[in-house]
């Protein structure tokens, strides 16, 4: 069966954003290497996109984590279904999410990953739900902020759908 999806920000913005988004992130890390950490599943589409708008060296290593399921709220459980192949220590890193909602699931890795002593660590999120928040996360690189609404596209799924969309939709008839 397939839902009816509402464009919530289209492929232009979105493009947008990501250049400028890359464009900062570049001044902020100027003179040095960044180490973009990919949050696996939703986050891979940003991450490929923004990591061709950063001017300055770039490395990457992915982890993936989970707790949505087929579901539409949060199990409150986040598990590691892949851990990062390299060490971080001594690096900067800068991790790339699609989505911070309840906070769970960055909660979680933020804190697992800081033991391992990067130099530097930041969060880069192309959305931001604040609205649904349980847990504080401290976001420093930002998309969009949205409201209270489901949404899919750019790598963020509906029962593993839609994450192909080039934009970002809400999911319409959703309790
Ligand atoms: O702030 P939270 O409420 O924790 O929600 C955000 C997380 O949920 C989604 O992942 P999901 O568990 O659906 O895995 P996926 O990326 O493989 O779809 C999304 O990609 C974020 O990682
Ligand atoms: O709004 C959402 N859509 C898809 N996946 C998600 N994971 C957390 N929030 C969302
Ligand atoms: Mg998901």
């Amino acid at each position: 069966m397939s839902e009816k999806i509402r464009v919530l920000v289209p492929e232009e913005k979105v493009d947008e954003r990501i250049r400028e988004l890359g464009r900062q992130i570049s001044e902020d890390y100027a003179g040095k290497q960044v180490h973009l950490i990919c949050v696996l599943k939703g986050g891979v589409f940003f991450m490929c996109e923004l990591a061709k708008r950063i001017t300055v060296p770039v490395s990457m290593d992915f982890m993936c984590v989970g707790s949505y399921g087929d579901g539409t709220a949060s199990s409150g459980v986040v598990r590691i279904a892949k851990d990062l192949d390299e060490s971080i220590e001594n690096k900067e890193v800068l991790i790339v999410e699609d989505i911070i909602d309840s906070g769970n699931t960055l909660y979680y890795l933020i804190d697992v990953l800081k033991k391992r002593n990067p130099a530097s660590m930041r969060l880069c999120t192309l959305l931001d739900k604040p609205d649904r928040r349980v847990k504080d996360v401290k976001v420093d690189y930002c998309g969009f902020e949205i409201p209270d609404e489901f949404v899919v596209g750019y790598g963020l799924d509906y029962a593993q759908k839609y994450r192909n969309l080039p934009y970002i939709g809400v999911v319409e008839g959703l309790e």
